[in-house]
């Protein structure tokens, strides 16, 4: 099976023509600015980016292993997948948990490192700016192998934050661009609507582009599938309009055990159904594709 060829089409089928189509500089600047890259001369409005939230996880449906102990799930086949994806998308976000926990290089990788016009760029939820200066993260934004600026998300005042991160001389060089954004009510969590909406600050639009990757952790999964944006006029009033656009799921044929780390998943009122949208053997594992929804069907489980 040429895996290479049978997942590019895949991922043809499963997203729309203007997304399947490697970014360049030229439409992910027309995305932020809300221009299309198509030859239309009229301006729309400017959108929230495609959002895909992606994970793998055991068949009893953990994702990493004892005190969140980082585990390699996907085989072979299905970590191209998600190298594809990294590939596919404008943007890449995590939780400063996985920051924390797994030191991730977020980097696409097929399975060599792709130049740096085919990286998405690297966003992390920190709003208290507890990267470490150790961050891969960190190291590949200083050498050259990832996309700069890195975004931090923080909620909280830039300047005296910042002075007090492991990030201010990243930020100093420009390796680094700390953006401040809105926090949930009574929480340090940080708005996810907000983050999304093309207006919170050009510098964010600017690095989301079209298409935003959502790779985890577990407390970043459950807010983003969770999350849903005010609906546009058009829409009834009883559907929520839901933050992610597409979930992709790994399952591997393994088992973890209850020590592992599993998704904090909200009450069934806080969860979007799931329409599924296609379902692929990639070699040993089963991955899912689906499109959340919030009909009212959502509460009848
Ligand atoms: N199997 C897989 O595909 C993956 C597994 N993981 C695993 O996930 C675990 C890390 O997960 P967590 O500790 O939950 O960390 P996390 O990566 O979800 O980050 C949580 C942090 O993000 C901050 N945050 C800011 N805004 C937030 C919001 N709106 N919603 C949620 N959090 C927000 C929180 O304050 C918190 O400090 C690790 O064990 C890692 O190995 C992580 C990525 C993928
Ligand atoms: N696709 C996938 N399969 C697994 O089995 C995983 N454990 C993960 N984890 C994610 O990948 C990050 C590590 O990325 P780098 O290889 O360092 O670039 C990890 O932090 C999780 O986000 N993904």
């Amino acid at each position: 099976m040429d895996w290479d060829a049978h997942l590019d089409h895949l991922l043809a089928q499963v997203y729309p023509r203007e997304l399947a189509t490697p970014p360049t500089a030229s439409n992910v600047a027309a995305a932020a600015s809300g221009h299309s890259h198509s030859h239309s001369t009229t301006t729309r409005p400017p959108t929230k980016p495609f959002v895909t939230l992606t994970w793998a996880q055991s068949i009893d449906g953990k994702i990493s292993g004892h005190n969140g102990h980082q585990v390699v799930l996907s085989g072979k086949q299905s970590m191209l997948l998600s190298h594809k994806l990294r590939r596919l998308h404008d943007s890449i976000l995590v939780g400063v948990g996985t920051v924390v926990n797994d030191n991730p290089s977020l980097t696409a990788r097929l399975p060599d490192l792709l130049p740096l016009e085919s990286q998405p760029t690297p966003i992390v939820l920190d709003p208290t700016l507890r990267t470490p200066a150790s961050a891969k993260l960190l190291e590949n934004a200083r050498t050259g192998r990832g996309k700069v600026p890195i975004i931090c998300i923080t909620s909280h005042d830039q300047d005296a934050a910042v002075e007090r991160s492991a990030l201010a001389e990243a930020n100093e060089r420009g390796e680094v661009e700390i953006v401040q954004v809105p926090a949930e009510a009574g929480s340090t969590r940080i708005s996810l609507p907000d983050l999304l909406d093309p207006s919170m600050d050009p510098r964010l639009s600017r690095a989301l582009g079209r298409s935003l990757m959502v790779e985890g952790g577990a407390s970043v999964l459950s807010s983003f599938l969770s999350a849903t944006v005010p609906a546009p006029s058009a829409t009834p009033t009883d559907e929520r309009v839901p933050l992610v656009d597409l979930v992709i799921v790994t399952v591997a044929p393994t088992l973890i055990g209850r020590e592992g780390v599993a998704i904090p998943w909200l009450a069934a009122d806080s969860i979007p159904r799931l329409e599924p949208i296609r379902t692929e053997v990639v070699g040993n594992d089963t991955v899912f594709f689906c499109r959340p929804v919030w009909h009212s069907t959502a509460l009848s489980v």
